[in-house]
């Protein structure tokens, strides 16, 4: 790699002259092509030179003997010596495949192959396979690199992907995957190489529409940003549901019941009637049978009949998507009818500045905005909120009474719910510039996104693919979804392979048994997972002082290596925050936050407060307690205390 950027930095040395920082053509040099080269040579050497720095990280992991003889080393990026032979390849290259994938069941022309241990860039081991006399070794490697002590955010698993894992990471880019897993499957892990591997296998099409992931929250965000830059990946653009939806910008709270509603996908029908229920008839536009729509045209007087301008207000709902284009629609349709009376009349054909002058005739203006009003997603909302008849008739057989009174708010100063909504009547209003839209997005904890979230990410995906992954046992939003088949529809995918996982690399058999004992109360069908892990530990303390039951949990726990995190339920976990104030390698994480985390050891405190906690906002959700407290037990990669001054739930008992 040393040589390699040794010969990107003479190239950049050489042309470098020929840009300013800014990356602007200086204009110096050659002239013509040449110059032109320079400039680009400059450019180009720019990011290679930051991808080829030394992170510290071992360059390569795996080795492959092949049955012709050839050999191979695996790694993070393609290494080659000085004839441009490959040293390395990435991971990514068709040809790693093979290193993931061979069993000694399915060789796939692979004789032998050989895993590294390495830590930081010091090799530590290597451990051989002879597929060709059917070896296959439980790897210690792989073992070691799952149970390492967390330091910090997550890390990538390159160096020990599983050929199940590898099979989903490398589906083509066109595939819509559904992943449903249970905890610590490696969804989130599948997921963010997937995204590495579809920019590195399809880099002109991805780099221009863009990949994107979604998480649930900041802290999750922060826990996985750093997986792609290791991977090489900076282009990836990672965000919040809230923050895509613009959720972050909400001036407002709704009530639970409120919110409910509006999350919902009947909200979805409302909208486009709220929409379209604006177009009306020819009569609408002022125009009768006898008179039809007269038009002043210079000298001329034209007329057009009221069967013609209800065959072109039909027409152009029926063809048009957005009712912006409708109403465009019509107004050609009048002028096309006006033009070939004209045409008749007259012999020739009026020009383009003739029509342009025709639609602003104020007979025309008024016809359109009398039959198909220009409207913006602002005053549809402000009639929807502010018009009970338009209201009324906006949900009409769609929504109850009841649930229609909860439709209120100010659209100057909107919810959450409320920019879900604008943005599903701005969809009715006008087409998204397909630019606008991403080639793949990756969804992580996609279970918990409302109906009108999902349509929301579906129109910010197109005709891209997505990836999909969560578990319908960890759902806990009062929206959460109970079938992937459905979860699917609302983003807009038809075409969608569906799989589950259900080898755990996080959490320990014991725990994960403890776990599993909660899984049959949550009221989904999920498969539990079986942990490849023999390991770790599981205590139990009751104390009559849970505050002092924590300290000592908690001083325990550090004198292990690791991150520590205290879980408790949302209002216990403000109150214990002066308790740890202070320690180091702890983390304190109310239960509604925890999801998608991770710390060698978890202390989870008084479970049944956890159990009977509201959902977030103070809402009561049937079964979200229970749920939070399935995602709490599921956090800890080496060990769990579980601290209790209360009897445990009955869920949890054997
Ligand atoms: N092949 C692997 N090699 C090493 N570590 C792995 C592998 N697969 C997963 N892991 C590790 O297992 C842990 C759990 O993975 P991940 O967070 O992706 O699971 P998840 O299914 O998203 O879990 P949850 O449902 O709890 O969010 C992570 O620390 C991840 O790095």
């Amino acid at each position: 790699m040393a040589a390699m950027r040794a010969t990107t930095e003479a190239i950049h040395r050489t042309y470098a002259g020929e840009v300013d920082e800014s990356g602007k053509n200086l204009g110096i040099g050659d002239v013509g092509i040449d110059q032109h080269f320079g400039w680009v040579m400059a450019n180009y050497t720019v990011p290679r030179l930051a991808d080829l720095t030394d992170r510290g990280i071992a360059l390569f992991f795996g080795r492959i003997w092949m049955d012709d003889g050839e050999d191979f080393h695996i790694g993070r990026r393609h290494i080659r010596d000085e004839h441009g032979d490959p040293l390395v390849l990435d991971w990514r290259a068709p040809l790693s495949e093979q290193y993931y994938r061979a069993s000694a069941h399915d060789r796939r022309d692979v004789a032998r192959r050989r895993r590294f241990g390495f830590q930081g860039a010091r090799l530590t081991g290597f451990e051989d396979e002879n597929l060709l006399f059917g070896e296959e070794v439980a790897s210690d490697i792989l073992t070691a690199e799952i149970e390492r002590p967390r330091t910090g955010p997550m890390r990538d698993i390159v160096a020990t992907i599983q050929p199940e894992q590898d099979e989903l990471i490398r589906r083509e880019a066109g595939t819509n995957l559904c992943v449903q897993g249970a905890p610590g499957t490696g969804k989130t892990a599948v997921g963010l190489h997937r995204a590495a591997w579809l920019l590195y296998n399809y880099t002109d099409k991805l780099t221009k529409s863009g990949v994107l992931v979604v998480g649930p929250n900041e802290g999750f965000l922060s826990y996985i940003s750093g997986v792609l830059p290791t991977l090489g990946e900076t282009s990836v653009w990672q965000t919040t549901v809230h923050q895509l939806t613009g959720a972050h910008t909400a001036a407002a709270t709704d009530s639970h019941e409120a919110a409910l509603v509006k999350h919902d996908e009947r909200m979805a029908l409302v909208c486009e009637r709220a929409v379209w229920g604006h177009v009306g008839t020819a009569a609408d536009g002022g125009v009768t049978a006898e008179e039809g729509l007269l038009i002043a045209d210079g000298g001329w007087r034209w007329r057009l009949g009221l069967n013609f301008l209800e065959d072109a207000i039909a027409n152009a709902r029926k063809h048009t998507r957005t009712y912006t284009a409708g109403r465009k629609a019509v107004e050609e349709a009048i002028v096309q009818g006006v033009r070939r009376q004209a045409e008749i009349r007259s012999g020739h054909s009026p020009d383009g500045k003739w029509a342009t002058k025709l639609k602003r005739t104020p007979s025309v203006q008024a016809f359109l905005d009398g039959v198909w009003p220009k409207l913006n997603g602002k005053t549809v909302m402000k009639k929807l909120y502010g018009n009970p008849d338009f209201l009324a008739d906006a949900t009409r057989g769609i929504l109850t009474e009841e649930e229609t009174a909860l439709l209120t708010g100010k659209p100057g100063r909107p919810t959450a719910a409320d920019l879900l909504i604008m943005d599903e009547i701005e969809s009715h209003l006008k087409l998204r510039d397909p630019s606008d839209s991403y080639g793949h997005i990756v969804i992580d904890e996609a279970q918990d996104l409302s109906p009108m979230q999902c349509r929301v990410i579906a129109r910010r995906s197109g005709k891209g693919s997505v990836t999909v992954l969560g578990d319908l046992a960890q759902g806990t939003t009062p929206w959460a979804a109970a079938s992937w088949e459905d979860q699917m529809r609302h983003l807009g995918k038809e075409q969608v392979e569906h799989t589950e996982l259900t080898t755990g690399f996080r959490v320990p058999a014991v725990i994960i048994e403890l776990a599993n004992r909660v899984l049959p109360h949550l009221g989904v069908g999920v498969a539990p997972a079986r942990s490849i892990r023999s390991d770790g530990s599981l205590d139990m303390v009751a104390t009559a002082d849970l505050e002092a039951g924590v300290r000592d949990a908690v001083a325990k726990a550090l004198r292990e290596e690791g991150l520590v995190g205290v879980i408790a339920a949302d209002e216990r976990a403000a109150a214990l925050r002066p308790v740890l104030e202070g320690t180091d390698r702890v983390e304190l994480v109310a239960a509604s936050l925890a999801k998608g985390l991770e710390y060698d050891h978890v202390v989870v405190v008084e479970p049944v407060e956890i159990v009977e906690a509201p959902a977030t906002g103070g809402a009561t959700v049937e079964g979200v307690g229970l749920r939070h407290l399935y995602v709490a037990l599921t956090r800890a990669v080496s060990r769990l205390t579980v601290v209790h001054a209360r009897d445990l739930p009955a869920e949890m008992r054997p």
